[in-house]
């Protein structure tokens, strides 16, 4: 039977927004932990960090191969192993070329951190599934994440029914998907099922995922105390793709957009999510 979506509106989105306090210190807003970026897609690197820091938190360690390139663009960020509260893998490498990556993937998959896993780190994430792991395919990854566990299914048939696939995949690899389209299907193992939909097509461009990966890790960072509880990882992805096509709405406004263009737009995203909120 097909599952029943839940919409997710910009008004349950707000609700994930972490706001600082004055008890706040930059630790305690949340750490994130980023290993993307490689030699062959050093932007991605940059797009992910980008898209974390305009979401708000209170860190970002980057500990991936693009380090040049994030501090010239992003000197606040610490290039320091050490303490994260949630991790963003993947994005921008090539499972079949990770070298050391591999090594900072499988340490962050082994942790008891939540994870956020996209590009060159999905099928490791297949490999050893556990809670607290969302993953964030598009529909040639998913189909590769499914073959890689023996389900074999191509990238056209998900794209042609990607909310039976969504599913079916949560079911199957036993992490939360966040299935990536024009509408984007989060689904949990045996749990929740969200839609989101909304986004212009101009966010159809590369890196845009990239982008999504940061907005998504630094919500998980700054609610990582409740990130294992069932339903929070899918709630907090449906309010990162709200908070992602808020700011590609932003930033198009009808016109062509670049992923960055998104990231910049995030800040403005956030307030207008506040302002329903009413803080
Ligand atoms: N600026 C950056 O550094 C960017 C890095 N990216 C990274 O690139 C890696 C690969 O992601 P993809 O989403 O491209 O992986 P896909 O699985 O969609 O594509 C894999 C390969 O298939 C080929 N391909 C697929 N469809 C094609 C088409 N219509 N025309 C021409 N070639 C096609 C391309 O050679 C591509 O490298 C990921 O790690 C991702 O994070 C992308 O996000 C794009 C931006
Ligand atoms: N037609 C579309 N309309 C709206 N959003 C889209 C559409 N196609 C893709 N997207 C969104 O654009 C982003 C593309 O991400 P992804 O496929 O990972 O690209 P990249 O790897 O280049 O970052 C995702 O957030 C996805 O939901």
């Amino acid at each position: 039977m097909e599952s029943e979506w839940m919409p997710w509106a910009e008004r349950d989105a707000a609700a994930y927004v972490a706001v600082p306090t004055e008890r706040d210190d930059k630790y305690s807003r949340g750490v994130l932990g980023i290993v993307t970026g490689s030699a062959e897609y050093p932007g991605a690197g940059v797009l992910g960090v980008e898209g974390a820091a305009r979401t708000g938190l209170g860190m970002i360690r980057y500990l991936g191969d693009a380090t040049k390139l994030v501090l010239s663009r992003r000197p606040e960020v610490v290039t320091l192993p050490g303490r994260v509260q949630a991790w963003l893998i993947g994005s921008g490498t090539d499972s079949g070329e990770l070298g050391l990556l591999g090594t900072l993937f499988s340490d962050a998959l082994a942790s008891d951190e939540p994870v956020v896993a996209d590009g060159g780190a999905l099928e490791m994430a297949a490999e050893a599934p556990r809670a607290g792991v969302v993953v964030t395919p598009h529909y040639r990854e998913l189909a590769r994440m499914l073959a890689h566990v023996g389900e074999r299914v191509s990238a056209q048939t998900i794209a042609t029914t990607p909310s039976v696939w969504a599913s079916r995949a949560a079911d199957i690899l036993r992490v939360t998907v966040l299935l990536k389209g024009s509408t984007t299907f989060i689904a949990e193992p045996l749990g929740a099922r969200i839609a989101v939909s909304g986004a212009p097509g101009w966010t159809a461009t590369a890196g845009a995922g990239d982008v999504l990966g940061g907005v998504l890790g630094a919500l998980v960072a700054t609610h990582a105390d409740g990130a294992f509880e069932p339903g929070t990882l899918a709630r907090l992805a449906a309010s990162a793709q709200v908070l992602h096509a808020t700011a590609a709405q932003r930033a198009s406004q009808g016109g062509p957009i670049v992923a960055l263009d998104i990231a910049e737009a995030l800040p403005d995203a956030v307030r207008q999510l506040l302002a329903i909120r009413g803080d």
